[in-house]
């Protein structure tokens, strides 16, 4: 049964669902703790917005249950979407291009007295920084604004859980640095539970108190920003994550041949792991591919051997291609099994 004392904003249980025959979402089980910043991380087309829209009440799933604040709102009861106090934000911010700040703020308020409505509008305004932008109209805001006006919108009924799907997708760099840490400091202040969805792992650390990443219509993996980077739960999880080095213990041995790794499956070695000396013996080097991201380098080795062809590492100077022909292998940190 649902407990509204739980400390859950949200938990989502064997969710299933498919379209057009196709099966999208395959016994999702997710869950969303109060005042925390969830992010759902998967390649295009794995069903994150499939998921946003069966919480949001714009899909029915075919069979599980969707628990917001303690209230079942999908399951053997369905809620219509304007009854389960779930705020949406659309990647385009969607405002209406027709009405001022303020009214576009209050859209979601008819059901208060006109002062408190008012009341609200203005409350909403300074907690995004726009007290005194209310009698405005979209265009004549910056994106940034516009975004600040769009979750506005959004948290101005208190809702239980937000939910924004891409919502740093459209917006350049810089800017998306700064309006993440805005959103972050304005979600801290107002408590606010949160879902987004993204395919860019970026926007995931910088964002996300915890992470669930989204393989084919399932979580694959479910945990904190470091959790997942150093102990992914799967190849797949290590591949779509880059991890780093996924090797069977042969192929660990072609670069450490005195590591014994006697378990089988596969480990993660990450390419801060490994460091190399340029020897007379060693792995003979085929190729070095390097790419420098204002601190360190980023290097891809392509080795000569059978079973292993290339290893990732990284490496605060760049590495002269040509001159490095042998190189031995060491790793600095124990290799992280990975448990299937
Ligand atoms: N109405 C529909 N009918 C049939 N298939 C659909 C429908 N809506 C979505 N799909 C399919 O469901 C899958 C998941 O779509 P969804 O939009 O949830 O993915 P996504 O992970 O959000 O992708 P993206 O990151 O590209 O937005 C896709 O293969 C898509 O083609």
């Amino acid at each position: 049964m649902p407990n509204p004392q739980s400390d859950l904003a949200l938990a989502v249980d064997n969710l299933s669902l498919s379209l057009s025959g196709k099966p999208i979402l395959k016994q999702l089980v997710l869950e969303l703790s109060r005042g925390e910043s969830l992010c759902l991380l998967g390649p295009s087309g794995c069903g994150k917005t499939t998921v946003l829209k069966c919480i949001a009440g714009l899909l029915t799933p075919d069979t599980g249950s969707i628990v917001v604040n303690g209230r079942l709102v999908a399951g053997k009861q369905s809620i219509p979407p304007q009854q389960r106090n779930i705020g949406f934000i659309f990647q385009d911010y969607a405002l209406f291009p027709h009405m001022t700040v303020a009214e576009n703020i209050g859209y979601g308020l008819s059901k208060l007295s006109k002062s408190d409505k008012a009341y609200r509008i203005n409350e909403c305004l300074q907690l995004v920084d726009l007290a005194g932008f209310g009698d405005r109209y979209p265009h004549q805001l910056s994106g940034g604004q516009q975004q600040r006006v769009a979750l506005a919108r959004a948290l101005a009924p208190k809702p239980s859980v937000l939910l924004m799907d891409e919502p740093f997708s459209n917006i350049d760099a810089q800017l998306k640095r700064q309006m993440m840490a805005e959103l972050k400091s304005i979600f801290k202040k107002a408590n606010v539970s949160c879902i987004f969805v993204t395919h860019a792992k970026g926007e995931a650390f910088a964002f996300a108190d915890k992470i669930a990443v989204m393989l084919e219509g399932n979580i694959a993996q479910f945990g904190r920003p470091m959790q997942l980077i150093n102990q992914p739960a799967s190849v797949a999880v290590a591949e779509f994550m880059e991890c780093g080095n996924v090797l069977t213990a042969e192929q660990a041995k072609v670069l450490f041949p005195r590591l014994e790794l006697t378990q089988t499956g596969s480990w993660l070695f990450k390419p801060e792991w490994i460091d190399i000396d340029s020897t007379e013996y060693g792995v003979r080097v085929k190729n070095i591919e390097q790419i420098f991201n204002g601190r360190e380098y980023f290097v891809d080795i392509t080795i000569d051997n059978d079973q292993l062809q290339s290893v990732k590492m990284v490496s605060q100077h760049l590495l002269t291609v040509g001159a490095i022909e042998k190189l031995v292998f060491r790793y600095n940190n124990t290799p992280y099994l990975i448990k299937e």
